[in-house]
Formats: C-alpha cells, structure tokens, sequence
C-alpha cells in the first residue's frame, strides 16, 4: 500500500500545497518536514480568520471523533503560529488513508496564515516527538501510515515553478538519476538532522568544517551559517545585505553561482539558477541562500530539496538524496 501526491508550488516557490481528504473533505495543506502536527482551518477557526480558506467542518464528518480537552499550539520558524483543539478522523493522501489520525482544529491562527489563503493548514513529517499535543502527545501521519507502507519512507520530488510530488510507501526510481546517497539522521531533537561534511562556491574547492543541518520542506530557502553566506556572496560583485529586502540581494543581470553540499560520499550541487530566488522588482534579485540566524544548525528547505530528490527513511533513521 502506498500514496503518491502532487505538490503544487504557490507563487515564486513560496511553499508547496498537497490535497489531504480529512472525513471526506478535501483541502490543500502545507507538508512539513520540519514540524508534526497536522492542522487546519475549521469552523472552529473564527469567521474573521477565515477570509477565502477552504475549512473543514467536523460536524460533516461520520467519523470525526473530539478529544476532549486536547489541545495544540504551534509555532514555526518565522514566527507565524496557531493552536487549537484535537479531534481523530480518517485522513486520506494521494491514495493512502490511515484512520483515527489526530486532525488539530485550529481556534487561532496568526495573520501570517489569515493572508495566505491558499494554505488551509499543515501535515506535519517530522519526527511524532515533536508534535505539540497536551496532555497526550499524538503521532503524525507519516508514523501512523508506517504499519501498512511496503517501504517505511516518503519521497519528495519539489520543482520549481512546476507541480513535483510526494511519494508514501516506495521508491520510484524513475524519478531520479543514478543511485541514492544515504546518510544516518539524529532523530533525537524531532527532525530530519544529519551532518553535512563540507561546502564549495561554484566550480571551487571544497572546503569549510562540517555541520549539522534539517532538510525541511515547509521552509522556502537554504539557510547556512553566516561564514558560509558571506562566502558564498563574497563571489557575487553586487551582494549586499539589505535590511529591507530582508537579505541578501544583487543585481538581476548578474551570473549567480552554484552551490555544492558535500553530505557523505554525495555532492549535492544546487544550481545557480535555484540560487536566484525572486525579483524585487527594483532590478534586484533575492538569494535563494539567507543566514540560519545562528541556531547552530543548517535548514535545508524548498531551494536545495528541489534540486534532489529525497527519500525521508523512518525504517531506517536515515536520509537518501540522488540527483534529477
Ligand atoms: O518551523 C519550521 C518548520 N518548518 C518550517 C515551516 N514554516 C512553515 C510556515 C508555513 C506557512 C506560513 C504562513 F502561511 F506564512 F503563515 C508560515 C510558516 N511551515 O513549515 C519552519
């Protein structure tokens, strides 16, 4: 038994949306590797909050069950947030359903997912530790589905501009080139965490101290250590750091490099062309490369995952990454 989802890029990459059916109603959600709760807008989510969200109305729902006095509350690496109660349902991704999921009924959501109407909530798949549920803490989907998987993984194939899929349960090979590189994942703190050995800035040495770093699909760029940022912009003549850009920018005309993640025997290149994030709209382009703000490991989001392809091994503990 397995499941295979399209992933459907919102606007200049920001953030991928799957359809997730929850008690037999569809909604497009956020996948998450980097968090695990899964949530949504809901008719408890108050009517100002709703604005243009599809929602999901337990009430329609023949196999909705509340658990009463769950409660949730999250909040992601860019501040965003929301909390609310608990519920179970039969949820159901691209063919593979698993009954009697923990479903989170958001009660409150921050602005930042009020605005972003196309995103109705998150499925988390990250590690079931993290999941953010009192007073019993509840297991993702993923863990869930885990029993009835013919191979305990999940896949990500991201594109950009492009519809890209997530895979349940096996490893379709014609997605990728070549062989998977598999490197052991530290579950210990929830992510998907290993260590990446070395960096080099276009066609130069590889070089630089190893590093601990999440691959996580709910965030959009690659987030390094500042030394290897400035390295890295150090090639680009135009590079600044605007504050009110947000980060690193440069001009539109310029030639961006590609970076290379040296992660085991692997190199995973990132190409330029990833690099280039976004248009200002001032002649300036956004890096796809910005500071991790110093939390002591790398995130590795949507701008590396989409020049790999993955396979997220929670059998095994352990990452493969091969090339497109
Ligand atoms: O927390 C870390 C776990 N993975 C990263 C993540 N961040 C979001 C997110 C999605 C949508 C929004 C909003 F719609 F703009 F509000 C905000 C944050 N989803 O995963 C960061």
């Amino acid at each position: 038994v397995g499941g295979d989802v399209t992933a459907t890029p919102e606007s200049d990459d920001n953030e991928y949306l799957c359809p997730v059916t929850i008690g037999g109603q569809t909604l497009n959600l956020d996948f998450d590797s980097g968090s695990s709760d899964l949530w949504v807008f809901s008719t408890s989510t108050p009517s100002s909050e709703q604005q243009s969200h599809t929602i999901y109305n337990p009430a329609k729902s023949s196999t909705f069950k509340e658990l009463n006095g769950f409660t949730w509350q999250i909040s992601y690496g860019d501040g965003s947030g929301a909390s609310g109660t608990v519920g179970t349902d039969t949820v159901t991704v691209g063919g593979l359903t698993v009954k009697n999921q923990a479903v989170e009924l958001a009660t409150a959501v921050s602005s930042e997912f009020v605005t972003d109407s196309a995103n109705n909530g998150l499925l988390g798949l990250a590690w079931s530790n993290l999941n953010t549920v009192e007073p019993t803490q509840q297991q993702t989907f993923f863990a869930n589905a885990g029993p009835q998987l013919q191979q305990n993984v999940f896949t990500a194939d991201l594109r950009h501009d492009q519809p890209g899929s997530y895979d349940f349960g096996f490893i379709d090979t014609s997605k990728f080139q070549g062989n998977l590189n598999y490197v052991p994942v530290d579950n210990s703190q929830g992510f998907w965490q290993f260590t990446v050995d070395g960096y080099a800035v276009g066609d130069g040495a590889t070089g630089g101290n190893s590093f601990s770093a999440i691959a996580d699909t709910g965030t959009t760029l690659l987030l390094l250590d500042d030394n290897i940022v400035s390295d890295y912009y150090s090639q680009i003549s135009s590079a600044q750091n605007s504050n009110s850009a947000g980060g690193f920018v440069f001009d539109c005309t310029e030639d961006v490099p590609d970076l290379t993640l040296q992660i085991g025997d692997y190199a995973a290149v990132v190409p330029g062309s990833l690099l280039n994030f976004s248009q200002n709209g001032d002649g300036t382009c956004f890096g796809g490369i910005q500071s991790d703000g110093g939390q002591g490991f790398a995130i590795l989001g949507d701008v590396f995952l989409k020049a790999q392809f993955t396979v997220f091994d929670q059998g095994n503990v352990q990452l493969g990454f091969a090339p497109k």
